[in-house]
């Protein structure tokens, strides 16, 4: 067996990337060669910070929070929380357990039974028809309730079941929170993610030797509730707002929370759900993992505010148009599939 651990992306894409087509003299020319599609961006912004200790205060304190929390969601759909009660170093042991996995040879990655689990790896994308579809990476995408059924790696599973249950509490508390603001009653996202399909992603993005002319993760929303990711050391991470891309600073004491589609339609687009990406590297690699908060198949995704601007839609039939887009076009539609009028979505504007 090949000791190669790296995915061939480069076998993959490199005809996908340096597309021979005739010009309009009929000379086969490369296409895609000087291509850059990662354009300019802004400054790194400095995202609001959420003390979730506060919670843990007084009365004063705990609104003081909440409120903030609130805010953040609503101005940015993307915020930092601290002494959210996961020590660091219970987090770079999860990263410390990511980089050992990720280390195993690609022919075992990316057997069908690797790690017990079913269909947890996936590399670049396998339905990318132009270079901007392309994700310069690898990930292993596993579900929540299945985490204990990892086996062999007995580290891994013990040190992903400690982050796993932390990250899961704490996305129903900031759900709560959330909700609440909006006058959702506490029980409403337990109810329908206690049993649900929220998922635990680890990423590795290699270098890239044409890192200006694809992404490391491709520009897209979350299909969750609510994301909690974890990026503490390399930059990459940028998000799109008022049409514009901003890097966001990796904290490794920080986990970062974002909106994602399934409140967005619950909140009415009170929070939005943001597009981001992630800029591949020439020259080192980055790691990341994210939790995302998801409810069971049959719970209906509905707006809590009226009139609605989103038909009612189960999670399911999110989850397979979804599919049936990415399949047909290689990018994901997603929400404007279920608006109920055309509408303009200002402020954050995407
Ligand atoms: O690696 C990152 O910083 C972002 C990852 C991400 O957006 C995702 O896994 O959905
Ligand atoms: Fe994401």
């Amino acid at each position: 067996m090949s000791m190669e651990i790296e995915p061939p992306l480069e076998v993959r894409y490199y005809a996908l990337m340096k597309e021979e087509v005739e010009d309009k003299n009929g000379r086969l020319v490369v296409e895609n060669e000087e291509r850059e599609i990662v354009e300019e961006c802004e400054d790194e912004v400095e995202l609001p910070v959420i003390d979730l200790g506060l919670l843990k205060m007084g009365n004063l304190e705990r609104e003081k929070c909440k409120n903030e929390m609130v805010e953040a969601a609503r101005n940015w759909g993307f915020f930092q929380i601290i002494n959210h009660g996961v020590c660091e170093k219970v987090l770079k042991a999860m990263i410390y357990e990511q980089k050992k996995v990720f280390n195993e040879p690609f022919a075992k990655k990316s057997l069908s039974n690797f790690l017990n689990l079913v269909g947890t790896y996936r590399w670049g994308n396998p339905v990318a028809i132009s270079p901007t579809q392309i994700s310069w990476s690898e990930a292993f995408h596993i579900a929540v309730l299945e985490v204990s059924n990892l086996k062999d790696h007995v580290t891994l599973r013990t040190t992903m079941e400690g982050v796993v249950k932390k990250l899961g509490r704490l996305a129903e508390k900031i759900s709560e929170i959330l909700g609440q603001s909006l006058g959702i009653k506490s029980s409403y996202f337990k109810e329908r993610c206690e049993k649900g399909k929220s998922s635990f992603r680890l990423n590795r993005y290699p270098p890239c030797p044409f890192a200006s002319k694809v992404y490391g993760l491709i520009p897209h929303t979350d299909s969750d509730y609510l994301t909690i990711l974890y990026q503490p050391q390399i930059s990459g991470l940028q998000l799109l707002r008022a049409g514009k891309w901003f890097p966001v600073k990796p904290n490794p004491q920080a986990l970062l929370v974002n909106i994602g589609d399934l409140f967005q339609v619950v909140s009415n687009d009170v929070f939005r759900s943001l597009k981001h990406r992630v800029v591949a590297s020439e020259a080192v690699e980055r790691f990341s993992f994210a939790y995302f908060y998801c409810p069971s198949d049959d719970v209906l995704i509905e707006s809590w505010l009226k009139p609605s601007n989103y038909r009612q839609f189960s999670y399911k039939e999110y989850r397979q148009q979804i599919e049936k887009d990415v399949e047909k076009t290689g990018n994901k539609v997603g929400l404007s599939r279920f608006f109920l009028h055309n509408m303009l979505l200002p402020h954050l504007g995407q």
